[in-house]
């Protein structure tokens, strides 16, 4: 079967994942596009997906009859509702990060999405799909005991103006949330966030560098930088030290250069392509669950444990290094 989907929000990350049903996996093509800028919907079906209809709304779009899934790339401000929409349609729905900006829109989607009675929603955390992650998981279950601490960082060369303070947890911690919590199994019970000395190619309404302290359930100790002018390029990088040793991420592939008295290798620049595979089986997955009417992965449980655990870190942004407490409703049977 292919699976007519129709994409919400055709800005950058709804424009990669268009080409990537078009042009990169199978069991997929777009039917339906739609944007608030009307021009950007019609300029990608122009350009990437010529047979797609263009809907003057989400919500237009979610309710076509050919439509038989949705990806909603749209800001996040906007997952919630169309979200809901598709749960009310009954149509597997992907959501890109974060599947809402505030813990209670999220806690709405689990609502209805256990009031429908199966999974219909995927959350867009692609690094559960990373190879690296995977592989790094394999070695943390089974190769180095307990997991006791976590060192993490998340850099990104710059960021724009309008990118703001809490946005490092909203924006960006929320891959390290939604990701450590899946490769420890474990659950975060409280948030502290301190701020080392400000970089000076920081904007005016972003503290920068921040580093994020999270507690989990098993008495696990995390750290995670978040450095988002750090200049130098796009870097991920993770180590969990445990009591029969220390496992690390893997570096993405690349070349070793041996030249002018020096070995180096490249750092990538940009977070689309440290990732292309990942999005790439994230959203195979995702064709692969909505072809059978219903969907896999990330769940919406979890994208309502990292806004859960984001508002807790913004909390700890305000409270001048307060530690906040963490704590999670009961998990639904359908999430277990
Ligand atoms: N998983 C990942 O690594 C990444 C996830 N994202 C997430 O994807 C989402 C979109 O991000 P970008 O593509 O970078 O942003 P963008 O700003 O490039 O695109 C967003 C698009 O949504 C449209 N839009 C805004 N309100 C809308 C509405 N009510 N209905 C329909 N369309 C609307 C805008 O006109 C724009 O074309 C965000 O939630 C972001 O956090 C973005 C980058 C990477
Ligand atoms: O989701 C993403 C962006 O929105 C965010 O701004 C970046 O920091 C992340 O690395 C990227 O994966």
């Amino acid at each position: 079967m292919t699976v007519r989907i129709g994409v919400i929000g055709t800005g950058m990350i709804g424009r990669d994942h268009t080409r990537r049903i078009e042009k990169v996996l199978t069991g997929g093509t777009i039917v339906a596009l739609s944007d608030s800028v009307p021009e950007a919907a019609t300029n990608l079906r122009d350009e990437l997906a010529p047979a797609a209809v263009c809907y003057p709304t989400g919500e237009a779009l979610v309710a076509a009859a050919d439509v038989d899934a949705v990806l909603v790339c749209s800001t996040g401000s906007t997952h919630e509702a169309y979200v809901l929409a598709a749960i009310e349609a009954g149509k597997p729905c992907f959501c890109e990060k974060p599947l809402a900006t505030t813990a209670e829109g999220a806690r709405r989607i689990v609502e209805a999405e256990v009031a429908h009675g199966s999974r219909l929603v995927q959350v867009g955390f692609m690094r559960r799909y990373d190879a690296g992650y995977r592989m790094l998981k394999t070695v943390v279950d089974s190769g180095i005991g307990a997991p006791l601490m976590v060192h993490a960082a998340h850099r990104n060369p710059t960021v724009p103006e309008q990118y703001v303070t809490p946005m490092a947890i909203h924006d960006t911690l929320i891959h390290e949330i939604d990701v450590l919590r899946w490769l420890l199994d474990d659950d975060y019970v409280s948030a502290q966030v301190v701020f080392p000395k400000r970089s000076r190619h920081a904007h005016a309404k972003l503290a920068d560098p921040q580093i994020v302290l999270l507690e989990t359930e098993k008495g696990v100790r995390v750290d995670v930088e978040i450095f988002v002018n750090c200049r130098y390029g796009y870097d991920i990088q993770c180590q969990v030290v445990g009591e029969e040793g220390i496992a690390s991420l893997p570096e993405p592939m690349a070349v070793a250069l041996r030249q002018n008295a020096s070995l180096s290798t490249p750092i990538l620049t940009d977070w689309k392509d440290r990732f292309v595979d990942s999005y790439d089986v994230e959203l195979q997955d995702f064709l692969m669950a909505a072809a059978a009417g219903t969907a896999s992965g990330p769940s919406s449980w979890d994208g309502y444990v990292a806004a859960i655990t984001s508002d807790a870190c913004v909390e700890a942004q305000e409270s001048q290094g307060a530690i906040v407490p963490i704590t999670l409703p009961e998990r639904p049977t359908l999430y277990r």
